[in-house]
This record gives C-alpha cells, structure tokens and sequence, in this order.
C-alpha cells in the first residue's frame, strides 16, 4: 500500500536538484503540501512547472540572516528534509578557511537552524513531527579528500541523535539516511572518474551506487508513520559498503 502524507506539510531543503528535488516530487505526489527551498530560482520555477502546487522559496541556507528572514512566515510544517549540501573536495593540508567555514555553515549550521524553526512552530501546535537529516557514509568512513564533508556528515549524524533526545518528549522524530554514491550533480562531479569510483564500488557488496530513487524511498520511510518507533537512528543505503 502506498504511503499517503495527504493533509501533513513538508519543507525539503536543497529541492532543486537531485535527491532534494526528487523527494520533494514524490512527497508532493504522495499528498503533501510541499515547501521546495532551494538557491537557483530556475531550479525552482521549472520544478513548480513540473509539479504545480509546490511552493518554492528561494534563498541561500548558508545566509542565516537571509533564511531567517525567509522562513519567518513559513507556516506550519510537519516534515522537514534537511537535504541541501555541498561537497568542497580538498586534499587536508589544503583545506582553506573559506571552504571550511562554507561546507559547515551549509551542511551543518543550516540544519540546526531550520529544524529550530520548524520544531518551535511543532511545538507551538502541540503536533507531532518527523525530521530526515540527509547526512552520507562519509560521516563513518574516511574519504580522501573529504576531510571536511566527512565531518560535516559526522557532525550531522551526531545533532541528529542529540535532537532526537531533547525532541522526542514533543512527539518529533529525527533520523538520518546515509547514502553512498548518487550520481546526481554533485556525484557525477565528484565520482566520475573510474580510478576514484572504482575502489569504492569494489567495497560494495550489492556491486553498485546508490540511486537516487533508494534515497527517497528510504527519506520517504522515515518521515511516514511506519517507522514511528524509529528516531535518533541512522539508515544507511549504501549496498553494504564494506568500511575498511
Ligand atoms: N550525490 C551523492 O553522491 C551523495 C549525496 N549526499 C548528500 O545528499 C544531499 C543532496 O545531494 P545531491 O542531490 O547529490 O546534490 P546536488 O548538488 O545534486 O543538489 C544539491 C541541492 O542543494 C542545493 N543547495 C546547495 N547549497 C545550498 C544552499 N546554500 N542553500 C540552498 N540550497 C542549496 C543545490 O542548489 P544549487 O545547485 O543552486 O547550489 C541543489 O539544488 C547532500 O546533503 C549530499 O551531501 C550523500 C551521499 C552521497
Ligand atoms: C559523495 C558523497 O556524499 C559520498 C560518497 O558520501
């Protein structure tokens, strides 16, 4: 049986593209009323063509001032997706502060802020909620590279188990899912190249990445009411990746 969110309002962050626009979509066709956040206004008006209904709202998350201003009058929202991320690849010892304070200010800060706002107005109406981080296997295993996505992701998954405790007394559950490759934008940037994605494939015992659809499947579970025993948990979806 399908899953119906008729009569819940969702916000996903990060829905222009990829897993965000995606899950937005099927929340969307599944009966949610869908708030699309997102940085590029284009992203959002050919997905408001694609699926008319959803409301957008255009703003950078990394901004604080920006998304609280933006988020000031968002309504009531019952699911959160906190999907919007960016991966800024560097060898560590060429980490520079820009892409360090970036990569936390969007993968981690934004998180803190916009669950706080959705939360407050949850809490306010005495409704139950659901949240999904969406965090990655990098925050349990180490990727060249990566240093700074990875903690990112770790720190994700570490928020959410801290929020899943102080918000769980209010009926709101929080969890994660931790995919592998996604050959979305930012994954075809980052994991085209053979050399790269091959040694991770071969950690992979389904053999494969991940699809976009998996991630929204298992995004899709955590915010339904079949996982309503299930907070504070990571999912991963990543085939089995063997962490060495
Ligand atoms: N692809 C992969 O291999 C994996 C991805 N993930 C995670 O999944 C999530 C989605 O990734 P994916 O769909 O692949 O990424 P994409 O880069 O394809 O899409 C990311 C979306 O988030 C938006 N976004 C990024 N930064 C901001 C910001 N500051 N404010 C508002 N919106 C923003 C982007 O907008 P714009 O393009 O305009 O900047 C874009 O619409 C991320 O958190 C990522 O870390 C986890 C594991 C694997
Ligand atoms: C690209 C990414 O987020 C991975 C591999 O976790």
């Amino acid at each position: 049986m399908e899953q119906s969110f008729a009569g819940r309002r969702a916000l996903v962050t990060g829905a222009g593209k990829g897993i965000g626009r995606d899950t937005a979509k099927a929340l969307f066709a599944s009966g949610a009323q869908v708030v699309a956040v997102s940085r590029t206004q284009e992203d959002l008006t050919s997905l408001a063509q694609e699926s008319p209904g959803i409301e957008t709202l255009c703003v950078d998350l990394g901004d604080w001032e920006a998304t609280e201003r933006a988020l000031s009058n968002i309504g009531p929202v019952d699911l959160l997706v906190n999907n919007a991320g960016v991966a800024l690849l560097q060898p560590f010892l060429e980490v520079t502060k820009e892409a360090c304070e970036r990569s936390f200010d969007v993968n981690y800060r934004s998180v803190v802020q916009v669950s706080q706002i959705v939360s407050r107005g949850l809490i306010a109406r005495g409704a139950p909620g659901a949240i999904v981080n969406v965090s990655s296997q990098a925050s349990q295993c180490a990727i060249k590279d990566h240093a700074i996505y990875c903690s990112t992701k770790s720190a994700m998954d570490m928020l959410t188990k801290v929020m899943a405790l102080e918000l769980g007394p209010h009926k709101i559950r929080v969890n994660t899912v931790n995919p592998t490759v996604v050959m979305t934008a930012m994954g075809r940037a980052n994991w085209s190249d053979a050399q790269k994605s091959e040694p991770m494939l071969k950690r992979i015992p389904l053999g494969k990445f991940a699809e976009v659809e998996d991630v929204v499947n298992s995004i899709l579970f955590l915010l339904s009411d079949r996982s309503a025993m299930t907070t504070g948990s990571a999912l991963l979806v990543d085939g089995g990746y063997l962490v060495g």
